[in-house]
């Protein structure tokens, strides 16, 4: 649950202030965050994962199984990067793998760093068609392949909480609405509960609970941003 959250970014040319009144995501929930370019979507999935800290909050709670309820604000490093690691994924939309290793390599990465329970390696890559592509290299495979491997390696680390950033951009309608059905379903079975940024509108009344939008206004000469829950 963030509360009160605010984050400035950009230059003298351009400056955005990115501002999240209140923003909650319940257990097994699916929640879509929706706006224009540019208004500050992939930023809040950094700040959710705390890869990125917020100018201004007054709350900034993660409640997980594992590690019970915590305020963010008051954490050590050390303590947030275990937070993260044991308990969320996070899809960014090129896929986020690492180059120079294997498909199969940069989905077991992830099983070796994390505690916990973990799905079936070769159940998740076959469901997600990917099983002949384990041996190649991120830069031998196709935008949407790279996708798919990246939303392989947040399934198998059944984490509580996954973000995904644009997980189908680079997929064709008929893939991306498979691979959607995939995800939700897993996410729902598992206990989990999915953050996804998307710009499919058909993707995002399909397949999420809840939705917000942010909205950008111009006030005196400034350029705001602000999160509000939407009627889906
Ligand atoms: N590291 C950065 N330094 C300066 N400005 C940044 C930085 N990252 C993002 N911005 C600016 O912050 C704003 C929000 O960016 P963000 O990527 O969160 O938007 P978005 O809603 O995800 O956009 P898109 O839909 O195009 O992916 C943009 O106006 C961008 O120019």
């Amino acid at each position: 649950m963030l509360t009160g959250v605010e984050k400035k970014l950009g230059d003298l040319d351009h400056c955005i202030t990115i501002q999240i009144p209140h923003f909650e995501l319940r257990q097994r929930e699916i929640v879509a965050i929706v706006g224009s370019n540019g208004c500050g979507k992939s930023t809040m999935l950094d700040m959710i994962s705390m890869l990125c800290k917020p100018d201004k909050v007054e709350q900034f709670i993660i409640c997980t199984d594992s590690s019970g309820e915590k305020d963010v604000q008051f954490l050590k490093d050390k303590t947030i990067n275990q937070l993260r690691r044991n308990n969320i994924a996070y899809i960014l939309q090129s896929g986020g793998l690492l180059e120079f290793l294997t498909l199969r390599q940069n989905i077991s990465l992830v099983t070796k760093l994390k505690k916990g329970k973990q799905a079936n390696f070769n159940e998740i890559v076959e469901s997600l068609g990917i099983e002949k592509l384990l041996n190649k290299k991120p830069l031998q495979l196709s935008g949407g392949q790279r996708q798919k491997g990246a939303v392989a390696r947040a399934l198998i680390q059944q984490p509580e909480i996954i973000l995904a950033d644009e997980p189908t951009s680079a997929m064709d309608s008929l893939s991306a609405v498979r691979l959607m059905e995939n995800l939700t379903t897993r996410v729902q079975d598992s206990g989990s509960s999915l953050i996804i940024v998307s710009h499919d509108n058909s993707l995002v009344k399909d397949f999420a609970h809840r939705v917000y939008r942010f909205t950008v206004q111009q006030i005196n000469g400034e350029t705001i941003s602000t999160l509000h829950e939407d009627l889906i």
